[in-house]
């Protein structure tokens, strides 16, 4: 599969510190999160609107891109990342998760696989999270003609296709720690995350 980390956020609650360079027992959370990527994906996509900062902390490998049109949000990022994904499952996340599991991306690519659906998403605590989410690649035409009618919000594409919510049942019986949903948006989640490292 394809793995997608989107990385062109303003950061304002992290008073403007990139997220994807915070760092977790010396090593920034972007190479934290290609280390795990690497354990299912062939191919790893990073997507942001300033490479410059990046480049010297991503391997040659990992390929940059920028989003067609800055400022969409993460669907604009995912837009540009579908674009150019080599394979048909793309797992995306967001570049502030420092646990994000190859195993649930496993799991959940299974599932989509499985139920030819267009995207499996997890449901935990309640909440969905699709930006740890495995899309079919198919899914750009619709991201872009979301992105054309002016619409920005995640959830406006995924009303549109055909989407599967997997519970934190599912992955718990299989012994995964929830916490793979996790981001950090402030330096207090950031002190917290470290803590649980
Ligand atoms: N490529 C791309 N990624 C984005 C864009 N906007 C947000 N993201 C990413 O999407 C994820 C979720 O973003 P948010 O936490 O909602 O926003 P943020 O800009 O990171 O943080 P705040 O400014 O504090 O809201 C993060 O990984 C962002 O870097 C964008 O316009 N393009």
């Amino acid at each position: 599969m394809t793995g997608v980390i989107l990385a062109g956020g303003q950061n304002r609650r992290m008073n403007g510190q990139p997220k994807a360079l915070l760092l977790f027992h010396g090593e920034t959370l972007l190479q934290r999160q290609v280390r795990e990527m690497k354990k299912v994906c062939h191919e790893i996509l990073f997507v942001t609107n300033r490479p410059s900062l990046y480049w010297s902390f991503l391997p040659d490998d990992v390929r940059i891109l920028t989003d067609k049109i800055p400022h969409q949000g993460p669907l604009g990022g995912m837009h540009a990342a579908f674009a150019h994904a080599k394979h048909e499952q793309v797992w995306v996340v967001a570049c502030d998760m420092p646990f994000i599991s190859s195993r649930a991306a496993r799991l959940l690519a299974q599932y989509q696989q499985k139920g030819s659906c267009d995207a499996a998403i997890p449901l935990i605590n309640d909440k969905i999270h699709p930006l740890h989410g495995i899309y079919h690649q198919r899914c750009e035409k619709l991201i872009a003609q979301v992105l054309d009618r002016g619409e920005r919000k995640v959830m406006q594409f995924l009303k549109q296709v055909d989407w599967k919510q997997i519970p934190a049942s599912f992955f718990k019986e299989k012994g995964l720690d929830l916490r793979f949903v996790m981001n950090v948006n402030t330096p207090e989640d950031y002190q917290q995350a470290l803590m649980q490292i």
